[in-house]
């Protein structure tokens, strides 16, 4: 692929309830030419593929919604608080999603997209290798975490999801510490304040990253 063509690859993560999908949705109300890629969301596409479902109530008893997709909240609960299911299942989903990666971000450059934004919320718990592993680019490109305190995770994903302290607490222990993300972003945005906050570190991002030379990240493959 012609690298002056390709569009610049940013990965999103953080914690649970931090503020990824905000941010990126911020970033794509202001900027026009940026593709979205959504770990979260290609997970649950792979839940609605008959074969998927089928091998995961083979290999882990996995429970099935009235619509034949996997039931994502029963799946939560047979998963969060076990370490060794959780790990088949990541085994098991994980490279469909570098797939679909890969193919959204061919997408995004036919589509001559500027920016490929990649909100994945376990790329530093894979550590870092995402983009890569994914036959995207060759090296790791750069990474913003969107951070916000414990107590603030804990309330959003009450607010939002409706958890009770158990369930948010094992997905936390599930997960990095926002605090230890911190220390290998490349990038940081702190989302503890409002989203007119928000929209502005969005703005001064864009406004560096815009500006900035071009890393000498080169594609991986043709
Ligand atoms: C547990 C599941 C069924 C819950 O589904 P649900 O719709 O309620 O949540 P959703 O998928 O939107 O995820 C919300 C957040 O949960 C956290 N989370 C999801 N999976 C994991 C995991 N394996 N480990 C730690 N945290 C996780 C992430 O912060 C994510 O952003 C689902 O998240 C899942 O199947 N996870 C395993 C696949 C995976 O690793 N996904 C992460 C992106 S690759
Ligand atoms: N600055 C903010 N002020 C108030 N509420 C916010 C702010 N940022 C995000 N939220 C809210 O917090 C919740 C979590 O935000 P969001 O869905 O963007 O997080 P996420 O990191 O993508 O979550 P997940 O890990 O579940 O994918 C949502 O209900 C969102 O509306």
């Amino acid at each position: 692929m012609d690298r002056r063509n390709s569009p610049e690859v940013l990965v999103v993560t953080g914690g649970i309830a931090c503020g990824k999908s905000s941010f990126c949705d911020e970033w794509q109300a202001l900027y026009s030419g940026s593709s979205l890629f959504c770990a979260d969301e290609a997970v649950h596409e792979v839940y609605r593929d008959p074969d998927v479902v089928g091998r995961l109530v083979d290999v882990l008893g996995c429970p099935v919604a009235d619509d034949g997709s996997v039931d994502r909240a029963g799946l939560r609960e047979l998963v969060m608080g076990d370490p060794e299911k959780r790990r088949v299942l990541e085994g098991i989903v994980h490279p469909m999603v570098r797939a679909a990666a890969l193919k959204a971000y061919r997408q995004a450059a036919d589509d001559g997209s500027r920016w490929f934004l990649a909100d994945v919320p376990l790329y530093f718990e894979g550590e870092g290798r995402f983009v890569v592993d994914a036959g995207i680019l060759e090296q790791a490109p750069k990474a913003v975490v969107v951070g916000v305190g414990t107590a603030t995770q804990m309330r959003r994903m009450k607010e939002r999801n409706g958890f009770d302290n158990e369930t948010s607490r094992a997905i936390l222990a599930a997960q990095m510490p926002v605090a230890e993300k911190l220390k290998l972003a490349s990038f940081v945005v702190w989302n503890e304040g409002t989203l007119d906050a928000l929209r502005s570190q969005v703005v001064l991002l864009h406004k560096r990253l815009a500006n900035a030379p071009v890393d000498d990240h080169s594609e991986a493959g043709d």
